[in-house]
């Protein structure tokens, strides 16, 4: 589906984005492991945590809607043997937090996903589950799906991880809750830390000692209620909308502010951004608030390196606040960004490219030339965040949006939400 934006004047009023994705899957995923029955609040119901219910259900858990929320009946620490393939769809995070936790399970399965997913590198998981003793099969000797496990009697290790990644280290850490010894993940940079508020606020093990992380043998655990915090991730997109339009004004409400994932705002204010935010509650675990952005004057920046694991999925929107800031934006460390839904790092590059952005691309880093953004056609490479990415750089000019249906996987509502922001409804 084609999707054609007109030249947009302005973005005006308040927005509560869909619930936080990582969370709603570590949600799902921990109320299915639970003993007894809760009510996970304010779920994200989107393509990837779909497909996330969808799994824990052919595992044996009780997954029904109620309203806007998710009502689960846990099956306990062990999980039945499904009759058939789990499907991942799309998501990275479901088949490399499941895979740590089918590790564990004396079951047979089998993780599949769609041909993007099928692509990503799985031996950054598979690796260390192996050593914990989980029995893996995969293409090219477990690097790539579909994979077939069969878990069981694992024991604790010690893992220096190669990648910042929060879906390996989350992977470990959950099989960590079925092996005889202590297991401990060592972070080369801090990453999002849901996995181990989540842990903590079911009762789970878990201690940090700086970049060290600790978890072991789970007892049986009860069932309990947990509020999903606006996803950070989705607000990136209308924050920039707004600061790149002239006249904007609006206010997020609800958003996930968690410190490991905010990376974004740091760059956006040093771009000279007109952005305020406030924590206004805690919310299970998760620091909660709002949000306003302004219509601003952006310029070019160098991103520290460090940042990028703290804003690693709002690259694309980050690219589009480059293209509209004054000067050139250097932004290192995409390494990562290569094994995504997309190579995202090409598909930045090649939609800048399309809105007329002078753009230079090196393996893991990309030079944006602002000041010259026309309007244009984009290109999604089947990728949810490049989708609304480049529709929000074309906003002030008119863009054209292929295969818009892609941003249902992470937000279905976005479309609908720009419409009532941009006073076209
Ligand atoms: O743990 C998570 O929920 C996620 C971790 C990140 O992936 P990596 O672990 O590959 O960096 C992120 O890109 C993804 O959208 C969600
Ligand atoms: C990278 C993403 O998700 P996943 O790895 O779960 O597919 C994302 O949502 O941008």
């Amino acid at each position: 589906m084609e999707r054609l934006i007109p030249p947009t004047p302005s973005l005006k009023g308040t927005l509560r984005v869909p619930g936080d994705k990582s969370v709603t899957h570590r949600g799902l995923m921990l109320g299915a492991l639970a003993q007894g029955e809760s009510t996970l609040y304010y779920p994200l119901k989107a393509g990837d945590t779909l497909s996330t219910a969808q799994v824990m259900r052919q595992l044996g858990a009780e997954i029904a809607e109620q309203g806007e929320h998710f009502h689960i009946k846990g099956v306990g620490l062990r999980l039945q043997e499904p009759t058939d393939v789990l499907d991942c769809g799309n998501a990275g995070t479901l088949m490399r937090l499941v895979a740590g936790l089918l590790s564990g399970q004396e079951i047979f399965t089998v993780l599949t996903g769609d041909a993007s997913l099928r692509r990503r590198p799985m031996g950054r998981v598979t690796t260390p589950l192996r050593q914990m003793g989980a029995r893996i099969e995969g293409r090219e000797g477990g690097k790539l799906a579909p994979l077939a496990i069969r878990g069981g009697g694992l024991r604790g290790i010690h893992y220096e991880l190669p990648v910042a990644s929060a879906q390996v280290k989350s992977a470990v850490l959950l099989a960590g809750l079925f092996a005889e010894e202590d297991t401990e993940v060592v972070e080369p940079a801090p990453t999002r830390d849901h996995t181990e508020r989540v842990f903590r606020h079911y009762g789970l093990p878990i201690e940090l000692e700086g970049n060290l992380i600790r978890t072991r043998r789970a007892e049986p655990f009860a069932a309990r209620d947990l509020i999903v915090p606006g996803d950070f991730s989705s607000a990136a997109f209308f924050i920039v909308a707004a600061l790149i339009t002239p006249e904007s004004d609006i206010t997020l409400e609800g958003v996930g502010l968690n410190p490991t994932r905010t990376g974004l705002l740091t760059v956006l204010k040093e771009m000279g951004a007109n952005l305020s935010w406030e924590v206004t509650e805690g919310q299970d675990g998760e620091p909660v608030g709002s949000i306003r952005a302004r219509s601003s004057r952006l310029k070019g920046v160098s991103v520290d390196p460090r940042l990028i694991p703290l804003m690693v999925d709002e690259v694309p929107v980050l690219a589009a606040a480059a293209a509209w800031a004054e000067g050139e934006t250097y932004i290192p460390n995409l390494e990562e960004l290569r094994v995504k839904e997309s190579d995202r790092v090409a598909a930045i590059a090649h939609n800048l490219q399309n809105l007329g952005v002078p753009v230079e691309v090196g393996h893991d880093w990309l030079k944006v030339r602002g000041g010259s953004v026309q309007s244009g056609v984009v290109e999604p490479f089947h990728d949810h965040r490049i989708a609304m990415a480049f529709a929000v750089c074309g906003l002030p000019k008119g863009v054209v949006v292929q295969d818009a249906e892609w941003a249902s996987i992470s937000f279905p509502s976005f479309w609908e939400e720009l419409e009532r922001l941009t006073g076209k409804v």
